[in-house]
């Protein structure tokens, strides 16, 4: 399966600049073969938080009729990373995937909102898991400070994901920590972990260093530090030879500490 990860340069606050550039940067991935195509987080506004009234996608309308019109076009499956979405009120990060039919495949809203830049000031936090599949590719979404989290990202795998996708807005000063933490997730879970960050010309550092890391914990691919586009091949079926070497999901003691972690 061919794995096309985009690096985008976001703007602040440049929401029909930043569609038109996603929108080129789609159609050169599908271009050069992808079939499962991944964006970053927020990349329709960057954190212009304070500006969400006049920016954020209401009920994602906008974001969902762009993914799916692409996704049918190009044939092709798009995790359409995170965008600013109004629902209602309130104001929520959320992730749209659609299959390659243009069908709305997930919907999910980011559950640990990061405060170090304010998300909990701005924004709801969503309380629902972000299980899909890509014809029989099973998947899970889950969006940048979430990795931090491997409760949550052992509940997905649980349920059945195979690969887990990270849209991500995660500054260079910490990149050691996304580094580590994604193939964390990826052995511990025995998943396929493929995780999209952002390029910034302005506000706070962002320097790419995307990864497709395999449930072995071998880095597949690691982006650039500057805006990309890259094609990745990966063989989903390493997963179940691997759970089957070293058996975690037989071998785990739920009884023992899952009363444990409920506080
Ligand atoms: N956008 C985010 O969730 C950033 C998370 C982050 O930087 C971290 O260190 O965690």
């Amino acid at each position: 399966m061919k794995i096309g990860c985009i690096q985008l340069n976001i703007g602040l606050g440049t929401v029909e600049a930043n569609f038109a550039h996603a929108e080129t940067k789609i159609r050169e991935t599908a271009k050069l073969g992808a079939e499962i195509i991944v964006l970053p987080e927020m990349w329709n506004t960057g954190y212009a938080l304070e500006q969400l009234s006049a920016l954020a996608d209401a009920e994602g309308e906008r974001t969902k009729a762009f993914l799916q019109g692409l996704a049918k076009e190009l044939h092709v499956h798009i995790v359409g990373g995170s965008v600013a979405t109004k629902k209602g009120n309130q104001f929520y990060n959320t992730m749209y995937t659609v299959t390659n039919e243009g069908e709305l495949a997930g919907e999910y809203s980011k559950a640990h909102l990061f405060r170090l830049m304010d998300e909990h000031l701005y924004l709801e936090a969503g309380d629902a898991m972000n299980r899909f599949a890509f014809g029989d590719i099973e998947a899970a979404g889950v969006i940048c400070y979430d990795i931090r989290f491997p409760e949550w990202l052992r509940a997905h795998a649980l349920a059945g994901a195979k690969v887990l996708f990270v849209p991500a807005q995660w500054p260079t000063p910490r990149i050691d920590h996304w580094k580590t933490l994604l193939q964390a997730r990826a052995i511990e879970n025995q998943c396929f972990v493929i995780a999209v960050n952002r390029i910034a010309d302005k506000e706070e550092e962002f320097n790419g260093q995307s990864m497709i890391i395999q449930p072995w914990g071998e880095v597949l691919w690691i982006g650039a530090k500057d805006e990309e586009v890259a094609v990745i091949d990966v063989d989903f079926s390493v997963v179940d030879e691997i759970r089957e070497r070293i058996p975690v999901y037989d071998d785990r003691r739920p009884n023992l500490y899952s009363g444990l972690l409920n506080q």
